[in-house]
């Protein structure tokens, strides 16, 4: 599909068209996205939700170019991702997108510094110390850049896979589950810290969570119930977004 007019001046971070996933075939095949077609604003923090088995991760998986849709596009502003070759994608997805996870994935014998250059140093990159600097910077981890994984608390370790995911100024942040393995104070400190990225940088951000209050930090939450989405809140509070949970039985 071609990129129209009116999307262009709307301008998109990311957006799906009509995207279908299925996984497997014939009887078998599991039809986890039935055309979905969701666009995310630069500079806004969108919450994935819905029961479990909705096909939450899915999307996002497709969003950020870590999964191939069956059938739809994924555009990452004017360029349509899901028709380029594995390489090219790549190539893109290291500049273009950021990605943190419920596990922070860290290496441990490695320093906090080592572990945001990785992505870059896989890719045959010198390592730009002053972008890392920054990055460690703007997730609150000034001075901790020789300390290692271990070291660190868990929230602290997260802010370091934050710091990872934004070394490449990426044009979106995708977050799964980024307060899964952290208690509720340091969870919150994690979803502020998200919302500052958009509120302060600019950042777009999307985040799957099953948790109301961790939804009630974005600016817009996207209900999905089995492959498609089917509500959607603006400027939600975390009540409003359990009632609607509450009700497709997630
Ligand atoms: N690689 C895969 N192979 C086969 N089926 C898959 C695969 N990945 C996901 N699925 C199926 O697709 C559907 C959607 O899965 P998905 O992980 O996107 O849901 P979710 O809403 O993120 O779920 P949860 O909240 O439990 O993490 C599920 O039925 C799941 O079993």
């Amino acid at each position: 599909m071609a990129e129209t007019a009116t999307d262009t001046a709307r301008g998109t971070a990311a957006r799906a068209h009509e995207l279908h996933r299925e996984y497997g075939r014939g009887t078998a095949a599991v039809r986890a996205l039935r055309g979905v077609s969701v666009a995310l604003a630069p500079g806004t923090f969108t919450a994935v939700m819905g029961p479990s088995g909705s096909g939450k991760t899915t999307l996002s998986h497709c969003l950020a170019g870590m999964d191939r849709p069956t059938r739809g596009s994924v555009w990452w502003g004017g360029t349509e991702v899901s028709r380029l070759p594995e390489r090219r994608l790549a190539e893109l997805r290291r500049s273009r997108v950021g990605v943190v996870f419920q596990a922070f994935n860290l290496m441990p014998a490695t320093t906090v510094a080592q572990n945001v250059e990785l992505p870059g140093r896989l890719a045959g990159e010198r390592p730009d110390r002053d972008r890392v600097l920054d990055a460690l910077d703007r997730v609150g981890l000034a001075g901790r850049e020789r300390h290692r994984p271990g070291q660190l608390s868990g929230g602290q370790q997260q802010r370091v896979a934050i710091a990872r995911a934004l070394v490449s100024r990426p044009q979106v942040l995708f977050a799964d589950e980024p307060t899964g393995a952290l208690d509720q104070a340091t969870g919150h400190e994690i979803l502020a810290l998200l919302r500052a990225g958009v509120d302060r940088d600019g950042q777009t951000c999307a985040m799957v969570t099953h948790d109301p209050v961790a939804a009630g930090y974005a600016d817009r939450v996207l209900l999905l119930a089995d492959g498609l989405v089917v509500d959607e809140l603006d400027r939600p509070t975390a009540a409003q977004v359990g009632e609607r949970l509450s009700r497709l039985g997630g």
